[in-house]
């Protein structure tokens, strides 16, 4: 999909800041003691920045992107945005997909605006929805149902959706995590072509470390128990982040030196339980 060229119509907004100030958040367990899924969460995401966030399994990633879209609370805490004087829109890219299944791709996609529309009378968004189906690749599959598609098309239509609110804050749960390789490469590259044309501020969680380096400005590395920030790391990238970047030894070894914070947070993790 070339999506460059094609663009240059489309509104673009400005950034958002968001600042996360001392963020707890406890969890009741089964055995009726309390869980620190979240502890002491300090993170500023400056306007128009990709920030990923990586980390091990229940460290937290996804409560915390809940948190920022405002679905969950913290226990303590807060989070803030600064939009300079702008309305803040937050819009959320899950890992499985969330279509409707009685609904064409356009139709979908026009889902995202209604909810919107309903919400604050909105006449319409600046993303419209050529240009939208545009953007996404997705103009010669509008007619067709969520079941005639692939599964990165199906990502496709979920991130069109979300981009149809006009977001300025775009939240991402590990959105490819179900694509094969190819198709995930291929998404990750337009992502990076969408994310830089909006300007929209971009919080990316993944288990993929390779796909954070390849994706972000900086990579958010967490550890478990408490969940935790325990590194932030600013990825050295071309401006065009590329096919060549994407096989490049800069970027594999930008990965193999955050895999290596993730292995020595998790023996400090593990040292202190035992010691
Ligand atoms: N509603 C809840 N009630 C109790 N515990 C919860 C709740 N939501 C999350 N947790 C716990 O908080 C911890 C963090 O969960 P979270 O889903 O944020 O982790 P994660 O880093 O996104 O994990 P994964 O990478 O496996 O998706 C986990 O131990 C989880 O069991």
């Amino acid at each position: 999909m070339s999506v460059a060229a094609e663009t240059e119509s489309l509104g673009t907004r400005a950034g958002v800041a968001i600042a996360a100030k001392s963020v707890n958040r406890v969890f009741d367990s089964p055995d009726g003691a309390t869980f620190t899924a979240l502890n002491d969460v300090q993170l500023d995401v400056k306007a128009g920045e990709f920030v990923a966030v990586v980390g091990p399994s229940g460290c937290g990633k996804t409560t915390l992107l809940r948190i920022v879209m405002g679905l969950e609370k913290a226990s303590s805490g807060d989070v803030t945005f600064d939009a300079s004087g702008d309305e803040v829109i937050r819009s959320f890219v899950f890992q499985q997909s969330s279509l409707l299944p009685w609904r064409t791709v356009k139709d979908n996609i026009a889902f995202g605006l209604e909810l919107q529309c309903r919400r604050d009378q909105r006449a319409t968004g600046t993303l419209r929805m050529e240009e939208l189906l545009e953007l996404t690749g997705l103009t010669s599959f509008q007619d067709y149902y969520p079941s005639q598609l692939s599964g990165g098309m199906q990502q496709r239509v979920n991130l069109a959706r979300a981009l149809a609110i006009d977001p300025n804050v775009l939240l991402m749960d590990e959105p490819f995590s179900a694509l094969d390789a190819m198709t995930k490469e291929h998404l990750q590259r337009e992502l990076t072509v969408i994310a830089s044309h909006l300007r929209a501020t971009v919080l990316f969680v993944t288990h993929d470390i390779r796909e954070a380096v390849f994706l972000a400005d900086r990579v958010v590395v967490m550890a478990t128990d408490p969940g935790r920030i325990v590194e932030t790391v600013t990825v050295d990238a071309p401006d065009t982040r590329d096919e060549e970047f994407q096989r490049s030894p800069e970027l594999a070894s930008q990965a193999r030196e955050i895999w290596a914070m993730l292995g020595h947070a998790q023996r400090s993790t593990d040292d202190g339980q035992t010691s």
